[in-house]
């Protein structure tokens, strides 16, 4: 009976999130109508450096001259608005269309923590109700114009980035973060597998945390190892973005809420990062001429 009962409430709960989905999609589309690239994070892990990736491709793309906008989509971990120094908070403005804070950069960053009660208070949402706020979110934010939009995914491969995903009408690239270690990969192969049955067009994948340099001898030291990431991208036949190295520059960047790309413009960590976006954007070019 109780099994029955189970059954029933998850097959109600399906019907009810793919109703929700429907229902929203278009609110979402026309939220989303003046953006022209929309661009999934993801990682298997938490904690290999999805969100360092998000802000710094952001960073490095406002360089470039683009109009870049941060979705934060992760609702347990929000770090965006503190690797972006965002300390203050946004209006709800009734709820009907909530404005993004835009970072010293000028990139336009939203997020739960933005207007969230404080720091020490926990999400105790289930995981279709957090879904179901940044659908919300993604239906009631006003972008405006911006070239890209980069949305952090949460990390793992469960029902939560799998719906969010699903939310964004046309998605146009879906880029994956590991670290070298044998734990991230073998985790960030299912996030692959997920991404690509959703039939989104995986745009490449990043190693984050490879080789870090010893700043006294200047020797390079693999601390999580090397190349497992460019080896699942070839394994997977998706382009690999490149290496970004463990480096000191990297965290003290993050903790002061600047991403490294701006603060430590010259670092090794920096270069890697525009390199990485250098070819992303290139992948979005040769795929569909999306690059705006
Ligand atoms: N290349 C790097 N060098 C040094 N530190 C790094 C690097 N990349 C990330 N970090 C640090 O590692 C920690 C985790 O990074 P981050 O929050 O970006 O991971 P994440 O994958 O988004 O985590 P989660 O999904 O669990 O929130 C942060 O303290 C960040 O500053």
């Amino acid at each position: 009976m109780i099994e029955e009962m189970e059954l029933f409430e998850k097959i109600t709960l399906r019907e009810r999130v793919k109703k929700e989905l429907a229902d929203q999609y278009g609110p979402i589309k026309e939220a989303l109508k003046d953006v022209r690239c929309k661009i999934a994070i993801l990682s298997g892990k938490g904690g290999v450096g999805k969100t360092s990736a998000v802000v710094n491709i952001a960073s490095a793309l406002k360089e470039k001259g683009f109009e870049v906008g941060i979705m934060d989509a992760d609702v347990h971990g929000p770090s965006v608005p503190k690797m972006t120094g965002l300390n203050q908070r946004t209006d709800l403005h009734g709820a009907w269309q909530m404005k993004p804070l835009k970072t010293e950069q000028g990139i336009k960053v939203m997020s739960v923590s933005l207007f969230w009660p404080g720091e020490d208070t926990p999400v105790m949402w289930t995981g279709h109700y957090k879904a179901r706020v940044i659908r919300q979110l993604l239906a009631t934010v006003h972008w405006g114009e911006l070239d890209y939009l980069l949305i952090d995914l949460p990390p793992g491969t469960g029902d939560e980035p799998v719906t969010i995903m699903k939310s964004i009408p046309g998605l146009d690239g879906v880029v994956v973060v590991t670290s070298p270690q044998e734990v991230s990969v073998a985790v960030c192969s299912k996030a692959i597998s997920s991404a690509r049955e959703l039939g989104a067009p995986i745009l490449g994948l990043i190693e984050n945390m490879s080789d870090f340099r010893c700043p006294h001898c200047g020797g390079e030291i693999s601390l999580l190892g090397r190349g497992r990431g460019e080896d699942l991208a070839r394994t997977y036949k998706i382009p690999f973005l490149g290496r970004i190295p463990l480096s000191e520059q990297a965290g003290r960047a993050a903790d002061e809420g600047v991403p490294v790309v701006v603060s430590y413009p010259g670092s090794p960590a920096s270069e890697a990062f525009r390199q990485v976006t250098g070819r992303m954007l290139e992948i979005l070019k040769e795929r569909e001429g999306k690059q705006p």
